[in-house]
């Protein structure tokens, strides 16, 4: 049993090979998580984002912001992107999850999911700018979401709900040989804010 209570909950490898995922629940009490998700849906400067995959242009209906120690510049689907600095619930947010992690994050990666219409489809967090096999801290506010993994060869999946105020860390290999996505849903009608906390290479 840690400090919080928690029993080996955050020593649960998820993964059965080939990387690491540890669920840690809710790592808040509600009331501090509706406030965060209040706050977080009112300052962020949210953007539809947008995309250019084989020389079209698309805009997402999901809502994207980046935060980071510095305008680092983030290119993804052939667009790049410049961190503005953090908000007061940011630093806040990022604090706790580095007190419960242990790991130091630079940057922070928002989405806004209006409902369950809206998702992320499969993909690894192993753009260039990314530290290798680095840490990638997720927290999870508002609508409950399933969330998948896939393994690059055999397609074994894992599946997990990502509660309100909770933590997600993928770790060790799982970018190489995972994939993951935010299946859409017709069930969920709420909007989900997530935080993906990470480190980007300075160059
Ligand atoms: O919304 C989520 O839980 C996942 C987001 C994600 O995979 C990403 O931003 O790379
Ligand atoms: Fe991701």
């Amino acid at each position: 049993m840690d400090l919080f209570g928690n029993y080996f909950t955050e020593k649960t490898n998820l993964l059965p090979e080939g990387g690491t995922v540890h669920y840690f629940g809710r790592i808040m009490p509600k009331p501090e998580a509706d406030r965060f998700y209040e706050a977080l849906w009112h300052t962020i400067a949210w953007k539809n984002d947008e995309a250019n995959i084989f020389g079209k242009h698309f805009i997402t209906k999901r809502k994207v912001a980046w935060y980071g120690d510095q305008p680092f510049a983030y290119t993804y689907s052939n667009t790049t992107k410049q961190a503005l600095p953090w908000t007061t619930e940011l630093l806040e947010l990022r604090n706790l999850t580095e007190a419960k992690t242990g790991t130091i994050f630079n940057s922070c990666l928002l989405n806004l999911y209006h409902s369950g219409d809206e998702g992320m489809a499969w993909h690894s967090d192993d753009e260039k700018a990314l530290a290798k096999n680095g840490v990638i801290a997720s927290l999870s506010l508002g609508a409950e979401r399933k969330f998948a993994f896939k393994h690059k060869q055999t397609n074994q999946t894992v599946s997990l709900v990502l509660e309100h105020g909770s933590l997600l860390v993928m770790k060790d290999a799982t970018q190489t040989n995972w994939l993951h996505r935010l299946p859409p849903t017709k069930i969920v009608t709420k909007p989900r804010i997530n935080l993906t906390f990470r480190t980007i290479l300075e160059m």
